[in-house]
C-alpha cells in the first residue's frame, strides 16, 4: 500500500489516500495517506458487517465537507475515516435488501433520535466556568466531610461539582453523593460523579465524568440515557473527535500544567489544550495544575469553546475553600471579560 501511494503520487495528485479497509486477515482497517513527504498509516478497528455499500463515496464526501469547513487535508481525512467507522458501527445490525452487500447508514448524524446518538444537551456550557472537583484525600487531610467541602465550593461560586472520590467505599460514597445532590440541587448547581456510573444512577446525579480507560462514553450513554451529562477526558484531537461522535456533552482536557493530584499524568500544556479545542465542537474545560496564578493564562487563549477551568487542589487543599473559589471566580471573570 505504501508503494501504491507513492506510485499514484508520481502521477500528479498532491495527496493520495489508499484504502485498505477490506484487507484479508486484518482486524484493523488501515488506510495509507501520502502527502508527498510523509506516509501516514491511519488505523481504526475493522467493523465486521455486510453493510458497507456507499462507504467510499461517503468517505470522499465527508473529506470534501471537512475541507470546505477550512480543515487541512490530513485532519479532514482523519475525521472522515472516523465518521465512516462510526456509521458502519451504528448500522452494522441493519438488515435491508438482498445480496452480499447492504447499505450503511451515512445519515446517522441526522437520525439522532433513532440512534439515540446525540441528544439536545442538558448541559449549559457556561456551567463549566468554575468546575470544582473534590478529592477524598484532601478532605480527610483538612478534616472535612464531602458535603461540607461541596457546600463551601458552591458558596464561593463554583458553577458545577464533580465528586472524585477515588478511595471511598461504595456505601459511604453513595450516602455522601445523595447528600451532595440535595445541596447542589438547592443551589441549582449540577453534580457529576467521576467514573462511577453505578453511583450516578443510584443517587440520580446530573451525570458523570469518564476517562479514556473508564467506561466508554457510548456505553455510559446507553446506561444513563439521553438526559444525563457525560464529560470525557481528552488529551488529543483524535480523542476529542471521538468524544463528539460518541455523544459526550463536554471535554475535560489536561493536564495543562504539572499536578501532584493525579499520578503519571501527561502534561499537554496550553498548546495541547488549543489543539483539542480547535478539533472539537464540544465545550471544553481545562484541568491540571490550574489555580489563581495561572487561570488567566488559560482563559486568555480566548478559544470560543473553552468554557472554564476544573480545579482540585487549588480549591480543596486549602484552609478556606469558599475564599479560594471566590478568588478564582474573580480571576476567571476578569480574563473572560478581556477576551470578549
Ligand atoms: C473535568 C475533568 N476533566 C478531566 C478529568 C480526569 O478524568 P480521568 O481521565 O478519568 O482521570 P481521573 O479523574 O479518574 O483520575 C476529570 N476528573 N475531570
Ligand atoms: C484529575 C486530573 N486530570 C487531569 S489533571 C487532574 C488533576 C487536577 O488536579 P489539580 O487541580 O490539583 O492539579
Amino acid at each position: 500500500m505504501h508503494s501504491a501511494a507513492k506510485l499514484l503520487h508520481q502521477m500528479g495528485p498532491r495527496h493520495v489516500l489508499v484504502k485498505g479497509g477490506d484487507l484479508p486477515g486484518s482486524c484493523d482497517a488501515v488506510d495509507v495517506f501520502f502527502d508527498g513527504e510523509r506516509i501516514h498509516d491511519l488505523s481504526l478497528p475493522h467493523v465486521k458487517t455486510r453493510n458497507t455499500h456507499g462507504t467510499g463515496c461517503t468517505l470522499a464526501s465527508c473529506i470534501a465537507a471537512e475541507l470546505a469547513k477550512g480543515s487541512p487535508m490530513l485532519p479532514a481525512v482523519q475525521v472522515a475515516k472516523r465518521f465512516v467507522e462510526n456509521a458502519l458501527d451504528y448500522s452494522k445490525e441493519i438488515s435491508i435488501g438482498k445480496g452480499p452487500q447492504g447499505p450503511f447508514d451515512h445519515f446517522l448524524m441526522l437520525n439522532r433520535k433513532v440512534h439515540n446518538f446525540r441528544k439536545k444537551t442538558v448541559l449549559d456550557p457556561s456551567d463549566l466556568f468554575l468546575y470544582a472537583v473534590t478529592d477524598s484525600g484532601m478532605n480527610r487531610k483538612w478534616g472535612r466531610s464531602i458535603e461540607d467541602a461541596v457546600k463551601a465550593a458552591i458558596e464561593g461560586g463554583a458553577t458545577i461539582i464533580q465528586l472524585r472520590e477515588k478511595d471511598a467505599e461504595t456505601r459511604n460514597f453513595l450516602e455522601a453523593a445523595k447528600s451532595c445532590m440535595e445541596v447542589c440541587h438547592s443551589w441549582g448547581v449540577p453534580l457529576l460523579i467521576n467514573d462511577r456510573i453505578d453511583i450516578a444512577l443510584a443517587c440520580d446525579a446530573d451525570g458523570v465524568h469518564v476517562g479514556q480507560s473508564d467506561m466508554p462514553v457510548r456505553t455510559a450513554r446507553a446506561l444513563l440515557g439521553p438526559e444525563k451529562i457525560i464529560g470525557v477526558s481528552c488529551k488529543t484531537p483524535e480523542q476529542a473527535q471521538q468524544a463528539y461522535m460518541d455523544g459526550a456533552d463536554y471535554i475535560g482536557s489536561g493536564g495543562i500544567y504539572p499536578t501532584n493530584t493525579k499520578e503519571n499524568n501527561l502534561t499537554i500544556g496550553l498548546e495541547g489544550l488549543k489543539a483539542v479545542c480547535l478539533s472539537s465542537k464540544l465545550p471544553v474545560v481545562a484541568i491540571g495544575g490550574i489555580g489563581i496564578s495561572n487561570a488567566h493564562a488559560v482563559m486568555e487563549l480566548g478559544l470560543p469553546n473553552l468554557k472554564g477551568v476544573a480545579v482540585v487542589s487549588a480549591l480543596f487543599d486549602q484552609e478556606c475553600i469558599s475564599t479560594e473559589v471566590k478568588k478564582l471566580y474573580e480571576v476567571l471573570s476578569r480574563a473572560s471579560s478581556e477576551v470578549k
